[in-house]
């Protein structure tokens, strides 16, 4: 039988993933040394890691075209949900937040707020929940520059250290959720090689855990 097949989120989380298989006893060397490679062995050819933008790792998992997937919590909040998410890595920890402008009261006034962020559904949901009806902007990146150039009254964006905040005059209005990174697998794949993929997500529960 062919080996697994991870969709592993490049960037942030994939050092903090090799770490993992690393303490597992997993030969994590193709990966490390990859160049511009993007499909790599790990271990004996244990399995394949396939490195790719966040989003996609869930598209792939979905698809079935890979078994399992790592990815955080916020991609999985905003981009899907047809899929197990079977374990909480514990790395990637940071949280959903609303900022905006330091010492500007938020909530109050009867004007409709309009609100940058990377994440619309994420923001959709939260504000849904809250009965308040707002303007929503897309965003790719330094979402803080929205309300600095005037386009948005807040946002909601991942925050870690707060610097990025701090640093631009902004501040947490309300944290909205933790997110942490996770492990999720494909329903056919779960169903059809199911005790290979129990055994690895054990382990690797294990490896977080330092036990293994
Ligand atoms: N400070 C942080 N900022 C953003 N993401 C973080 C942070 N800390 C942990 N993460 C986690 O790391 C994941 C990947 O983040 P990363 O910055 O590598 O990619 P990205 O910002 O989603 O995409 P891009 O490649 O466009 O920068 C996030 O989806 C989130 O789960
Ligand atoms: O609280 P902090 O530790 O400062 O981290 C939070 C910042 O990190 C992320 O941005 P990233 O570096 O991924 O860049 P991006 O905004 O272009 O996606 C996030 O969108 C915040 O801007």
């Amino acid at each position: 039988m062919k080996s697994l097949r991870i969709a592993l989120t490049k960037g942030r989380l994939e050092k903090d993933t090799v770490a993992l298989f690393e303490k597992i006893g997993f030969d994590c060397s193709a990966v490390k040394n990859k160049g511009r490679k993007l499909i790599l062995p790990v271990g004996d050819n244990q399995f394949e890691v396939v490195l790719a933008k966040a989003a996609d790792v869930i598209t792939y998992v979905e698809h079935g075209v890979c078994d399992l997937g790592v990815v955080g919590k916020d991609t999985i909040l905003e981009h899907g949900s047809g899929f197990y998410e079977v374990l909480d890595l514990g790395f990637g920890k940071c949280k959903f937040a609303l900022a905006g402008p330091k010492n500007k009261e938020f909530f109050s006034g009867y004007s409709s707020k309009t609100i940058a962020t990377k994440y619309p559904n994420v923001a959709r949901n939260y504000f849904e929940n809250k009965g308040m009806d707002v303007r929503i902007i897309k965003i790719e990146g330094s979402v803080e520059l929205a309300p600095l150039l005037g386009l948005s009254d807040a946002i909601v964006d991942i925050v870690e250290t707060g610097s990025t905040l701090k640093e631009n005059g902004l501040e947490v209005i309300e944290s909205i959720c933790n997110i942490s990174a996770r492990l999720i697998v494909n329903a056919a794949s779960l169903k059809i090689r199911k005790a290979e993929i129990e055994s690895l997500a054990e382990r690797m529960d294990r490896a977080k855990e330092g036990t293994e």
